[in-house]
């Protein structure tokens, strides 16, 4: 490997990392011929930076939380060259880091940045868009916008609890339509997610198959959020099994097409910037990323999870 560069975010939520940045640069540099360093000014600037340097460079090492890695994985996914992307979490919830197995602890997760296992994962598109962890309309929306910015600096991902029980009092439905190559739903709903990773706003989602490299979507709609359906998924998860009511419907998919009524806005790994009507589909292990110590046990875990369900 020749080249590399270092995008850090100086204004994402866990600051821990960022008076390192120096000294990460200079343990790269001994695996690496050259390693640049460069702080983002301003929101977009990562995407323009990724822009300007992905055909000269190797690999990419993403320092901020979720925003930062959504913004940079943008810009590297529509390129043909794209170099591996590598993660050290430095935002508040860090979801995409989690999904990869990369540690929380500054000093393990730089080791394993100089380790440089690498693997190949799926990434989910939407309208022109890409997205890691997940796509989501109805309540999933409600919840993170409701979040107090303060409470989430303080508090991470135990706001998104707070929000999700504030937000639980009366969530609206939408009519939603949607159609896979194998699936149609019509009718009424309050949240639909589609997940590609394990982890949303910090919290392990609770699909019982999810995997980041099996080449399928996750789709859980939830008709009502009612307390069962919302212990229906999680029991789910713990007993692996699929004790789904009427009020859940879970399947996997590969391509996607959602109409709402009315239009809604999407939350995209956090980002809301879109709205529905949408066609999603998964790009399959599109993108080089460096992975935990603990990613292979997991995606065998799961697949041989996938084999009892
Ligand atoms: N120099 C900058 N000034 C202001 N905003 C920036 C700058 N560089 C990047 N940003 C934006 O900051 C936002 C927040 O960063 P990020 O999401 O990485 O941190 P976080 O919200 O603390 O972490 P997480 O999303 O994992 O909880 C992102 O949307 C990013 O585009
Ligand atoms: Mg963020």
């Amino acid at each position: 490997m020749n080249r590399a560069a270092i995008i850090a975010n100086p204004v994402a939520g866990n600051k821990d990392l960022l008076h390192r940045l120096e000294s990460i640069q200079q343990a790269l540099s001994k695996q690496i011929n050259e390693v640049i360093l460069y702080k983002t000014s301003s929101k977009g600037n990562g995407a323009q930076i990724v822009q300007s340097i992905a055909h000269q460079v190797d690999m990419i090492v993403s320092v901020g939380g979720d925003g930062t890695v959504h913004e940079l994985i943008n810009a590297l996914c529509p390129l043909e060259h794209r170099p591996i992307l590598a993660i050290l979490p430095g935002g508040t919830c860090n979801d995409f880091s989690r999904t990869l197995c990369i540690s929380q602890d500054p000093d393990e997760a730089i080791e394993q940045l100089l380790a440089r296992n690498t693997t190949h994962i799926d990434v989910g598109k939407h309208n022109g868009n890409y997205f890691l962890n997940f796509w989501g309309i109805g309540l999933i929306t409600q919840v993170s916008e409701r979040i107090d910015p303060d409470i989430k600096r303080d508090w991470g991902r135990l706001a998104y609890y707070i929000s999700a029980f504030q937000t639980f009092a009366e969530p609206p439905s939408f009519f939603l339509e949607v159609e896979s190559e194998s699936n149609y739903f019509r009718g009424n709903a309050t949240m639909m997610i589609v997940g590609n990773g394990s982890y949303v706003g910090g919290m392990e989602t609770y699909f019982p198959r999810t995997s980041v490299q099996d080449g399928y979507l996750d789709v859980l709609i939830i008709r009502k959020a009612s307390l069962e359906a919302i212990h229906a998924i999680i029991s789910s998860h713990l007993l692996d099994q699929r004790p789904y009511g009427e009020d859940l419907l879970y399947f996997q998919a590969k391509s996607l097409r959602i109409t709402t009524s009315p239009s809604l806005k999407i939350d995209c790994d956090g980002e809301k910037n879109t709205f529905t009507p949408t066609q999603l589909t998964v790009l399959p292990r599109h993108l080089q990323v460096v992975m935990g110590n603990d990613f292979i046990h997991r995606s065998s875990c799961l697949s041989f999870k996938d084999l009892s369900v």
